[in-house]
């Protein structure tokens, strides 16, 4: 490791901030501050790359160029792996399955997977999304109606996050939550919140606990893991536990369905199905299925929900947009009922420029996965969109960088990009996306749009963003027909809590959990 350390690439001389310590690095201004916070400063200070210290002088970078992203992403492919400490990760939260799969075994759940996030099947479940954000906006009319008072405040990240668990249970499995219901129910209780009490909130001694770890050999980090008492831990525990029953049956019986003959379309069936055509030595194992769906759990849960809180959050903001938005919506649905529909189709949200705007403006804006990490597999380049200055006053037009070097691609920083997004990135703001020339495409690097990274792009990008567009923008297009949203004091306060997902929590109420709460009335 010495003779690796002294022979290989150096970063040294990249621009970056002094660690705080040996032990921790930099580690503690980048968990514990909001998240974006420390990504948008030091893109300020430092420019588009940026050196950072890990635990016990770990060499890390930060990366908003947007070629360097292309090249990360897209062109290299394989050759940006997910660090062993990420992978061990994900095989707590979901098991051997398509998040913890890597290289030629990650094509192999990916070629099975991919037919059932397909155009196709996102806008078939259309409908579905439709029936839960109706469902949702009956209960808001019905508490509304039977209260005294014209406006009632709605913790609307609570409603949403149960609406989304029974909309992801219904599309992904066939499986009925009733969370909006208020059913209590073991798999809904082990996955809502899931990620701000396992990952939220971290204090010193967490981070310090962390850092320490590293030290620790992997098959004894591993069985702590597994064994070691500990509230973090414990909810990974329950929700493997829980959500690996649920799965198991749900498989036996869709499997059973499949072989009478029986045509379901839910997610699981077609993967049951697209794995049942695969030879021997390409299928996916009970073990690997168990996983994906304990994946799209955690993947397709609260990213949505938070999304939607998000874009809320900016409506409450600026009532003039959701004037606009709320117009487009109902012109639209006149449309839709006089050629003799009565719900919107994945074809009629497409063909509404401002629904459109909004839904790409609030990815952009609220990123809800704000970073993701990779490492570099082998000795690489990385090409620049425009040159950096180093440390000692050097110009670079491309970095080099070694093999085994962890690379933390700044998906809220690139978001904001000033060269692509303009002088006004900090600013929501929908019309940028209908006004030709304030979006300069320097490189193509998401899975959507191009110039968004929300979904990541490349080998590894999303395989549910169709499926999540559609389904934001079916609750988009209920909720603002039917209700008006204003800010409450505690919104005014609201934090980007850093939590896998991103996460809104009020300042000075963060041991309350996530929440936003907003003032929510009958539209006119
Ligand atoms: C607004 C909602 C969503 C956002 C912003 C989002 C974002 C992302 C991002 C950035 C990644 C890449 C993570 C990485 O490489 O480390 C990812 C991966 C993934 N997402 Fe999503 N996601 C959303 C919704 C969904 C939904 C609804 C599903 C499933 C129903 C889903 C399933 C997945 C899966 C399975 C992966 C892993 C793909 C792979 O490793 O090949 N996501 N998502």
């Amino acid at each position: 490791q010495l003779h690796r350390r002294l022979t290989r690439i150096s970063i040294s001389d990249l621009p970056g901030p002094q660690p705080e310590s040996f032990l921790t690095g930099n580690l503690r201004q980048y968990l514990q501050s909001q998240a974006g916070e420390i990504d948008f400063e030091w893109q300020e200070t430092y420019g588009d790359l940026v050196r950072f210290k890990g635990p016990l002088g770990e060499d890390r970078i930060l990366v908003f160029d947007p070629k360097a992203l292309q090249y990360i992403f897209r062109t290299g492919g394989y050759n940006f792996i997910k660090p062993k400490e990420r992978r061990d990760l994900s095989l707590l939260i979901s098991g051997p399955g398509i998040v913890w799969a890597d290289g030629p075994d990650h094509r192999r759940h990916r070629k099975i997977m991919t037919p059932a996030f397909s155009t196709k099947e996102a806008k078939a479940l259309v409908p579905l999304f439709l029936h839960f954000s109706s469902k949702l906006s009956h209960k808001w009319k019905d508490i509304i109606s039977a209260s005294n008072e014209q406006a009632v405040v709605f913790d609307t990240l609570s409603w949403l996050s149960r609406a989304t668990l029974d909309a992801i249970g219904a599309a992904a499995f066939d499986y009925q939550f009733e969370r909006l219901d208020g059913k209590a129910n073991e798999l809904g209780d082990a996955y809502s919140s899931f990620c701000l009490h396992a990952f939220g909130r971290l204090s010193e001694g967490d981070i310090v606990k962390q850092a320490l770890t590293q030290l620790i050999p992997r098959p004894i980090r591993m069985l702590m893991a597994k064994c070691r008492p500990n509230r973090r831990m414990e909810v990974l525990r329950v929700a493997a536990t829980v959500g690996s029953k649920v799965a198991k049956v749900l498989i036996e019986e869709k499997s059973e369905a499949i072989l009478e003959g029986k045509k379901s379309r839910d997610i699981m069936s077609l993967l049951i199905r697209a794995n049942y055509s695969e030879d021997d030595r390409t299928r996916l194992s009970e073990e690997e299925m168990i996983s994906q769906m304990r994946t799209i759990l955690v993947a397709g849960g609260e990213s949505t929900a938070t999304s939607l809180t998000w874009f809320l959050l900016e409506m409450a903001k600026h009532p003039e947009m959701q004037t606009k938005l709320r117009e487009e919506i109902r012109q639209k649905r006149r449309e839709i009922e006089t050629r003799g529909d009565s719900e919107f189709t994945a074809n009629d949200m497409e063909a509404m420029p401002y629904l459109v705007a909004v839904t790409k403006e609030t990815l952009r804006f609220h990123p809800v996965s704000y970073t993701t990490v990779r490492e570099a597999a082998r000795d690489d380049v990385l090409p620049l969109s425009k040159p950096i200055f180093t440390a000692s006053g050097k110009t670079i037009t491309e970095v080099p960088i070694p093999k085994g070097l962890k690379i933390f691609t700044s998906i809220n920083g690139y978001n904001r990009h000033k060269d692509v997004f303009g002088a006004d990135s900090h600013v929501y703001d929908p019309e940028r996306w209908l006004t030709p020339g304030r979006i300069e495409k320097c490189a193509s690097v998401g899975v959507f749009d191009g110039s968004l990274l929300s979904f990541a792009g490349g080998v590894r990008s999303c395989i549910g963003w169709r499926f999540a567009l559609l389904e934001l923008q079916s609750f988009f297009v209920e909720l603002i027909d039917k209700f008006e949203f204003s800010l409450t004091p505690e919104a005014l306060q609201v934090r980007r809590e850093a939590c896998m997902v991103m996460s809104p929590t009020i300042e000075g109420q963060t041991d309350k959990g996530s929440q936003l709460p907003l003032l929510v009335k009958i539209a006119p």
